[in-house]
């Protein structure tokens, strides 16, 4: 029998009440990830990355937010659970890093008791035991003199070790999985690529599986096992890294492989090499939200919106096209 992914997001819709017209962030997304994977969510801005990953957590506000479809991860109903459950789910089952350390660390706290506390409230014994975890979480993540950071403030560190405090808090409840929303883009170059490796690194040791947004298909070749592209809140392309560099089937993700010629992505950046705007979220087009931006569009497109087509093993995409787009084959 086939072991069921530790993360299985099926048909998940995500709109938005609070405005004047509702905004359809996700719109049936479909989405796994088993135990030890790392896959990349890519997409340009606003296309729903961070929308979907704060949907694990429960993260999106709840008062003006519907959320239709099912998450399960290590089989439990991620939207059914009660706020205790829930409590206990977040940083046990899934833990998040985000952009900005910020987020994440409280600034009048030293790191090593921002650590211990949330492993005594989680984990319960002793505030001794939940400071020797602290430091080897800190020599795990690699701050250098572990003993001597944990008792410094978040303003007391540089912008990456700050970043290694919050993953080394992240992982102070062993989570399961580790959902990354672009937790390189707020730092230079040099410092994002240690952490990117320290995270690829952490991942094996741990065996904990990464989902992880970004805009930069340079970061996803660097960590990710597979890809899932993101479009108007849909999942329009996924698969394995190597099968949609080398071959990629969505007209969408074409374009975003050709516009990576003139460099990486930055947040908001819009896309040169693909003219035309992002779908109005509060206004969705019927059919593919692509077609009106799309070359090989046909009628057809604008009326229905495609199912995944399965184009090779574990290779999905989106598109009534996927002949057009398919590799010449190579001559005999
Ligand atoms: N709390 C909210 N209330 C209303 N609209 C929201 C809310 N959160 C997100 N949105 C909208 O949902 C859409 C998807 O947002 P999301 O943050 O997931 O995009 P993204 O792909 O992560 O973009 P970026 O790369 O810029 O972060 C956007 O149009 C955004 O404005």
């Amino acid at each position: 029998m086939a072991i069921p992914p530790l993360v299985d997001i099926r048909d998940l819709h995500v709109t938005f009440t609070g405005g004047p017209k509702p905004i359809r962030a996700i719109n049936g997304v479909d989405l796994t990830l088993d135990r030890g994977e790392t896959l990349a969510i890519l997409g340009e801005s606003g296309s729903g990355k961070s929308v979907t990953l704060r949907a694990m957590l429960r993260l999106n506000p709840e008062k003006r937010t519907k959320v239709e479809g099912s998450i399960t991860v290590g089989g439990k109903d991620v939207l059914a659970l009660g706020s205790k459950d829930l409590q206990a789910f977040r940083g046990r089952d899934v833990s998040m890093i985000f952009q900005e350390p910020a987020l994440a660390l409280d600034p009048v706290y030293t790191l090593g008791h921002q650590i211990a506390e949330t492993i005594v409230k989680h984990d319960g014994g002793s505030w001794d035991d939940a400071r020797k975890r602290a430091l080897d979480l800190f020599e795990r993540v690699r701050i250098p003199s572990p003993e001597r950071r944990l008792d410094n403030y978040p303003h007391e560190m540089s912008g990456g070790m700050r970043q290694r405090a919050m993953i080394a808090l992240a992982l102070a409840c062993n989570p399961k999985v580790l959902l990354a929303d672009e937790p390189t883009t707020a730092l230079d170059a040099t410092v994002q690529i240690q952490i990117l490796l320290l995270v690829r690194e952490l991942q094996r040791e741990f065996g904990i599986a990464v989902m992880f947004v970004t805009h930069d298909i340079g970061v996803a070749v660097e960590v990710a096992d597979r890809v899932a592209v993101m479009y108007g809140g849909r999942i329009v392309e996924t698969g394995p890294i190597r099968d949609i560099l080398n071959a990629p089937r969505h007209p969408y993700t074409i374009g975003l492989l050709k516009s990576r010629a003139h460099g990486a992505m930055t947040k908001g950046q819009r896309l040169d090499a693909i003219p035309g705007s992002p779908p109005d979220l509060a206004n969705l087009p019927p059919g593919c939200s692509f077609a009106p931006r799309c070359k090989l569009a046909l009628p057809a497109c604008s009326e229905a919106t495609p199912a995944p087509v399965d184009v090779g093993s574990g290779h999905m995409a989106r598109c009534f096209r996927t002949e057009a787009t398919a590799p010449a084959p190579v001559p005999a």
